[in-house]
């Protein structure tokens, strides 16, 4: 055989090579992606009419004029290595750029009057980058600040790998370090809950030593926050569906897979839509199922897991977003978190909703378990009061329109004992791998965990087809059987709400007494 025939031989047989992928979400369009860029004819079935899963927008006709909504805040970290590397891929890296660095504005309305403080990095070395805006925190008492400086101290030293973390709740472990009930809400909550989706009690502690070790303490940027100037629709449909038809990825959308089965001359059989015949079938060298923990359990072949069901223990937990137009501009800054207050964080959205005039926040509450279900009227109630208490602008402003996006299942649920249950990509039947956010990456429910589970998912299946593989992009965290490095990381997931564009740096920091001369002499953002 010639050299060029050997060429041709091996070109053939990477033809040849064939691979299902479930689910087009950011898990599922990363496998896709790898798979097919190492050669492999690779389909993607979603039974969505949309890509982007759990990430995407719609549009909304507004009594302010068309609307690009996004179902929930997205951000994503400096540390989210591997959805850079997605965002690149799919050559959206420009639209989602990243603060110059970590700055942000924590309002607090329980007193008398507001104060306004911020959680702003320098560029010293960790961990000085935070201690001075630590130091500065008014939201705690210098004795408090004093102590979650050491708190973070023997937080990075843990292991959010060690298996006996995840048995332990945040809550407990921060008391154990001297943590006052108002430094876990003011400080240590405000981050995690929007990481997490929980609060410090229900939340593993290996989960949250995995968000606060790699993104406030791996390294000083890598907590500096992104998010995208555009729709996520934009990004996770448009822009990763052009990706995928240029990297030969047949996609098909609208087409609900039922079962997977063992092909009788070896490989498997997906079968997909309402339809009993080939048109339905698809065959495969492998099939990567990139779809929500309770789909993946219904889908995966008899003996693939040694505990069937155990995947449906893995629970859910809910983020609810109100979203409210203004009719002028009542927020100065991009976003905001707030204290004294049911409002978590406040984002403007008025860039990327593609809004004419007046100004669109986005309220961003996570671990929302007590208020998914709450009817609009009741939320706008609680609501529009409270963003009038923490911005004087808005007192005086029209509300033009108020909704409401709920997704009941936006994240697993971050409990202690959750580590336990996630799965390895790879299943005791070779060829049928798991990817998903939700899957064992170490990460909690982030986009940053999703696409490293798509990562994971299509080097397992190459590697069962006997394909070469390029090393990842970045390097896997997986733990069951891979061992997680956390110096690879550098990183949580984004904080679950979004920044406003960011393509110049957050504004420069005000002096106190410019805080104190604006807008009626109150702290506000
Ligand atoms: C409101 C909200 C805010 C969030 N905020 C942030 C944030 O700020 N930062 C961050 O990093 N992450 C955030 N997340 C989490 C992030 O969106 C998810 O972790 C990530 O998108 C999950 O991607 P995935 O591909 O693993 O799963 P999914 O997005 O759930 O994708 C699974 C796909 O499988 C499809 N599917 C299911 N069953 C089948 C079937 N039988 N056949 C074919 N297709 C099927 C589904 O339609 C879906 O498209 C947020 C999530 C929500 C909901």
């Amino acid at each position: 055989m010639t050299g060029i025939d050997a060429v041709a031989a091996g070109s053939r047989a990477s033809r040849e090579r064939r691979a299902l992928v479930v689910g087009g979400g950011i898990a599922g369009t990363t496998a896709a992606l790898r798979l097919a860029d190492a050669g492999v004819a690779t389909t993607l079935l979603e039974s969505r009419p949309r890509l982007g899963g759990l990430a995407f927008s719609f549009r909304r006709d507004s009594p302010a004029g068309p609307l690009s909504v996004d179902n929930g805040q997205h951000v994503h970290l400096r540390c989210c290595t591997a959805y850079t590397w997605f965002l690149r891929r799919i050559g959206g890296s420009g639209l989602a750029p990243l603060q110059r660095r970590l700055d942000v504005p924590v309002l607090d309305v329980a007193g008398v009057r507001p104060r306004l403080s911020r959680l702003r990095r320098n560029f010293l070395p960790v961990p000085m980058h935070l201690a001075a805006s630590l130091a500065n925190y008014r939201h705690l008492t210098p004795a408090e600040r004093a102590r979650a400086a050491g708190a973070a101290l023997a937080l990075k030293a843990l292991d959010p790998a060690d298996p006996a973390l995840d048995d332990v709740d945040f809550a407990t472990w921060l008391h154990g370090q001297g943590q006052s009930d108002r430094a876990i809400s003011a400080l240590w909550d405000l981050v995690g809950t929007a990481t997490l989706n929980a609060r410090a009690p229900h939340a593993s502690l290996g989960l949250a030593a995995m968000v606060f070790r790699t993104g406030l303490l791996s390294a000083p940027g890598a907590a500096d926050i992104g998010v995208s100037r555009v729709p996520l629709g934009h990004l996770h449909d448009t822009l990763a569906r052009e990706a995928l038809r240029a990297a030969g990825v047949h996609v098909l959308t609208q087409t609900r897979v039922r079962a997977v089965t063992a092909a009788s001359g070896g490989g498997w059989t997906v079968s997909a839509g309402e339809g009993q015949g080939s048109a339905a079938e698809h065959h495969a060298d492998a099939v990567v199922l990139a779809v929500p923990q309770r789909e993946a359990n219904g889908l995966l072949p008899e003996g693939a897991l040694p505990a069937p069901g155990r995947l449906l223990e893995i629970g859910t937990a809910p983020i609810l977003n109100l979203h409210v137009v203004y009719d002028r501009r009542v927020l100065r800054r991009p976003f905001f978190a707030a204290l004294g207050s049911p409002v978590q964080w406040v984002f403007d959205r008025t860039g990327p909703s593609g809004l004419g005039g007046g100004q669109y926040l986005a309220v961003s509450q996570s671990a929302a378990h007590g208020e998914i279900d709450e009817s609009v009227a009741a939320l706008r109630e609680r609501y529009l009061p409270e963003l009038a208490r923490l911005l004087p602008a808005a007192r005086t402003a029209r509300v033009v329109d108020f909704f409401v996006t709920r997704e009941r299942t936006a994240t697993f649920d971050p409990r202690p004992g959750v580590g336990r249950l996630r799965p390895a990509s790879r299943t005791a039947v070779p060829g049928v791998c798991l990817a998903g956010a939700w899957t064992d990456t170490g990460w909690p429910a982030t986009m940053e965990s999703a696409v490293r589970s798509g990562m994971t998912a299509a080097r397992e299946a190459l590697t069962v087809m006997g394909r070469p593989y390029d090393n990842d992009p970045v390097p896997s965290t997986t733990r069951k059987g891979g061992g997680m490095s956390s110096a690879d990381t550098g990183g949580t997931s984004g904080l679950r709400s979004r920044t406003a564009p960011q393509n110049s740096p957050t504004p420069p920091p005000r002096t106190a007494v410019d805080a104190r001369t604006a807008q009626n002499a109150e702290e506000t953002p």
